[in-house]
């Protein structure tokens, strides 16, 4: 085959880079284009930054700052030959020039920064990886001692420093601004001014130090100051350069997904395998919980194209939301510093809600002039101006933009550019002034009462402020100075409006019970458009792949019943005569109503193959149109047709594979498209590893629309309806967390397992039971009402006639007083409705007895719409109800009769 030489050969010449599985199938009738070798060596590489050691337990203690006596302080501050940006390695100096601010990147990350943050960037490091811690070692033995020493140097700082009765004899607003001691939580920071500069000690108070990932620097004292790297966590396996970190194929120029912690790539076939239902955004599963890499919090929330092939828009909407909004990938307020001062939780909030909240906030080192909310990266010039008077982080120090002007503005020392700025912009500087700048632009001199002008006040100055690329004051700013303003995108209170107009209903069941039948219907009955055209597009492939899949099985199945059939045979023929030695003769003699030629051989061997290696969904996409010829040969043909007809002896079939199969011919060709129908019949549509969510709002009916209008609105609330996959729910229901701002829990079990195994024998209907307990009792449900849907009746009333309900021990004592005239027509119960009654009691008793509440029950034919609408409106009657119940705070049972919502005005 001429294509497989050429794999070879680009094999070889590119060495351990595999472009591509090498092709055994059946002959193809046509040329394939080939992809000539590329020279590796001829791309251009970006360096490594070389990882750092620090175990991949990112949840280091923090520990708070301290700052040593003025000596020390003015070392810890000011390192005089690193750039106040740059990163620290803690393990030696030789790292130290790869982090100053021309890190190296590689051109993809360099690209995306650009394109993202274009001039607005105020990130420190690229890597944005490092932050600086301050210590004190031994804190905890301390206690006493540090405190003593704090107070003594308060004292000693005050009486011979010269510069502090400027400081308080200023008529600035400044002595306001740097507060003398501050408490948070469990530590206790007390500081002073001295010499311009900020002293503290922290106090811990029951915090054990623990010096594991840290490095003491060499300090005659107890105190240290360290750069602590969070160290990236390592992805689990890593392939050879450039291809997917699980399957291992593709080369460095196929599209793929980067996990957010660990860096780890997947190709589009592995991604959602590899992340699975992402609670927490785009990561492995084995990172999930764990802190993004902070060179990434630029690429928080969007999505890449692959996603968006991959699912559908609410997936990819809801999957970019946590991905944003979860806890564990908030930016650490600790790594934030300004001026000096790693940031409480709190203060970071306050930052970030503030009117004029700095851009971009990333990890590192800042400055920021509380008087007049200039910020600026530590060492730099200012980059822009923020709300002022926020009280976050340390007092300003002089070197904090590391000018060199002798000019100061608020205690810090200007750099040349600012200098400039003033000086066009008419201000006097002459002999080194120290100016006092308020965030009106006013300004005064040092000691002076008198308002000197308004720096932004003369019309050129702001257009020199872009040439000088300077920071301007925007418009909010002079409005809102001292207050906290928080900006409407605030998270708490979107998540709190978010709440209140959208009901959340989880829909959750073990695997197979039919919850994603149930929330395709909703999508079918209550959205105009229930499926997008892309969206039709990726469930067309779908239904393909599982086709094939099916028929794949039925070649199984075919293999098998030949053999069983020639075994029969031989046997017979071995009492009669000697089987012939001749191969050729055995040939003819091998043929059975299972049989099938050579063509359709070759094809049914490479179908096992590729279904056995798990490479189905890769292949088929793209090869069905080749394949379209084949199918239909062989759906046609009397050996599948005959192994067809025993289907039912295929375990591995599902039932709904006939629905396709008898379709198999119109379903694969190449412009199939599917009916809701099918989508609804289709396994695998709401993919079973991710979370699916569907906004919707009741239709009126016709007798609706007549009521008065202050009803109406009822109708018009919105609900939505998010499917979890059983796996999630598994026995670390990690990602339960997610929803405890549901207002009710949907289980659904399917009824007809009661008799079913799961592959490790054990009874279905005793796992749905487990997990139903487990749910039920999980504390982030206690206070939500829960709605059992008993799913899959008319399976249900098949099988209950044929096999008793007590093949599930849990029902052993199902024992229904048999009557003869049982059935439909004669008003007396079916042995189904019995069976269903049955179970139904089974479920509320675990649910009461272990939760004390009253558990709702439905029974549904969920591949039925009208069965699916009167559950979900059942769903949506519990949790009027339930608002009700609460804001009346009336007795449970009265409530329900007599508060019928057409008597509310
Ligand atoms: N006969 C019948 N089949 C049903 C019913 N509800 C669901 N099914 C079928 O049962 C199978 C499993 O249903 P799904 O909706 O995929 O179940 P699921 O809960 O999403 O399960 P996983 O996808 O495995 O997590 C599908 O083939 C459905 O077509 C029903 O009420 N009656
Ligand atoms: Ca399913």
């Amino acid at each position: 085959m001429p294509m497989k030489k050429k794999m070879k050969e680009e094999e070889e010449e590119c060495g351990e880079c595999l472009f591509a599985e090498e092709y055994d199938g059946p002959p193809l009738s046509y040329n394939i284009p080939c992809a000539l070798p590329i020279n590796m060596e001829k791309i251009p590489v970006a360096a490594v930054v070389s990882p750092v050691c620090i175990s991949d337990n990112m949840s280091f203690p923090v520990i708070q700052p301290i700052l040593a006596v003025d000596s020390l302080g003015k070392k810890f501050l000011v390192p005089s030959s690193v750039s106040p940006t740059s990163v620290i390695d803690n393990c030696g100096s030789s790292e130290l020039e790869l982090v100053s601010d021309s890190i190296t990147v590689s051109p993809e990350e360099e690209e995306e920064e650009e394109e993202e943050e274009g001039d607005e960037d105020c990130g420190l490091s690229s890597s944005g990886e490092l932050l600086l811690l301050r210590s004190c070692s031994s804190v905890n033995h301390q206690e006493s001692r540090t405190l003593d020493f704090c107070d003594s140097s308060v004292k000693e700082n005050e009486l011979s420093n010269p510069l502090v009765p400027d400081w308080e004899s200023n008529e600035s607003v400044l002595s306001m601004d740097y507060p003398s001691s501050r408490v948070t939580g469990d530590c206790c920071v007390s500081e002073t001014n001295g010499d311009g500069k900020k002293q503290q000690v922290v106090t811990f108070l029951g915090i054990a130090s623990d010096d594991d990932g840290f490095e003491e620097e060499e300090e005659s004292c107890n105190q240290k100051r360290v750069r602590v790297v969070p160290v990236k966590k390592e992805p689990q396996t890593k392939g050879k350069k450039g291809s997917c970190y699980r399957c291992f194929k593709g080369s460095r120029f196929t599209e793929k997904e980067v996990c957010l912690v660990c860096d780890a790539k997947y190709c589009s076939s592995c991604v959602l395998r590899a992340m699975g239902s992402m609670p927490e955004g785009r990561k492995c599963v084995t990172c999930i919980g764990f802190p993004i890499d902070e060179s990434k919090r630029g690429s928080l929330g969007k999505c890449s194209r692959m996603l968006k092939r991959l699912l559908n828009d609410l997936e990819v909407k809801q999957i970019m939301k946590t991905e944003r909004f979860c806890e564990a990938n908030q930016l650490p307020a600790e790594y934030v510093y300004v001026n000096g001062q790693p940031l409480y939780p709190e203060e970071l909030v306050t930052l970030q809600t503030c009117a004029n909240p700095p851009k971009k906030l990333k990890p590192g080192d800042y400055w920021y002039d509380k008087v007049s909310g200039l910020w600026g990266k530590e060492g730099e010039k200012p980059y822009q101006i923020i709300s002022p008077h926020l009280n976050v982080g340390g007092p300003i120090s002089p070197e904090a933009s590391n000018g060199n002007t002798q000019v100061f503005i608020n205690g810090r020392e200007i750099t040349k550019v600012e200098l400039r700025m003033l000086q066009l912009a008419g201000v006097q500087c002459a002999g080194n002034p120290h100016f006092w700048v308020n965030e009106d632009g006013s300004y005064q001199e040092e000691g002076q009462k008198n308002t000197k002008g308004y720096i932004w006040g003369k019309a050129g100055t702001k257009l020199l402020c872009a040439v000088l690329s300077l920071p301007v004051p925007s418009k909010s700013t002079a409005s809102t100075s001292g207050e906290q303003h928080y900006s409407a995108n605030s998270r708490s209170i979107l998540d709190h409006l978010e709440h209140r107009t959208l009901q959340k209903i989880l829909l959750v069941g073990n695997s197979g019970s039919g919850t994603s039948t149930i929330f395709k219907q909703a999508k079918i009955l209550y959205k105009d458009v229930p499926f997008l055209e892309d969206e039709r597009e990726n469930i067309k492939v779908i239904i393909q792949t599982n086709v094939y899949g099916y028929l794949g099985m039925l070649l199984e199945g075919r293999e098998r019943f030949e053999e069983e059939a020639l075994a029969v045979r031989n046997t017979k023929q071995c009492v009669t005569e000697n089987i012939p030695a001749d191969e050729g003769d055995a040939k003819s003699y091998n043929k059975t109503v299972y049989s099938i030629g050579t063509r359709l051989k070759a094809f049914s061997d490479w179908l096992l193959k590729t279904m056995a290696a798990g490479n189905l969904a890769v292949i088929f996409p793209a090869a069905s149109r080749e394949y379209a010829p084949l199918v239909e040969e062989l759906w046609r043909d009397a050996a599948i047709q005959a192994t067809y007809k025993r289907r039912s002896e295929l375990g591995l079939l599902p039932s709904v594979a006939s629905y396709f199969l008898e379709r198999a011919i119109d379903v694969l060709t190449p412009d199939y498209e599917p009916s809701d129908l099918d989508i609804l019949y289709a396994e695998g549509v709401t993919s079973s590893s991710g979370l699916a969510c569907l906004d919707f709002s009741f239709p009126q009916t016709a007798s609706e629309e007549n009521l008065d209008p202050s009803d109406q609105h009822e109708s018009l609330l919105r609900y939505q309806l998010i499917r979890v996959p059983s796996r999630g729910l598994g026995e670390n229901c990690k990602w339960i967390d997610m929803f405890e701002d549901v207002g009710m829990v949907v289980f659904v079990v399917s009824m007809s397992d009661y008799d079913q195994v799961s592959e490790d024998g054990t009874n279905k209907m005793l796992l749905t039971k487990k997990l139903f307990e487990s749910i039920i009792t999980h504390p982030i449900f206690e206070h939500m009402d829960f709605l059992l849907i008993l799913n899959k009746y008319d399976l249900l009333e098949e099988k209950v006639e044929r096999v008793p309900l007590t093949r599930c021990e849990w029902f052993e004592d199902f024992n229904p007083v048999v009557s003869r005239h049982r059935g439909s027509n004669t008003g007396n119960p079916t042995l189904g409705q019995l069976a269903f009654h049955y179970m139904a009691v089974k479920f509320k008793r675990v649910y009461s007895s272990l939760t004390g509440k009253k558990l709702f029950v439905s029974s549904s034919k969920s591949l039925e719409p009208n069965s699916v609408d009167s559950s979900l409106k059942l769903a949506m009657e519990i949790l009027k109800w339930s608002e009700e119940r609460t804001n009346i705070c009336l007795s449970e049972y009265s409530m329900y009769s007599t508060e019928p919502s057409s008597f509310s005005n």
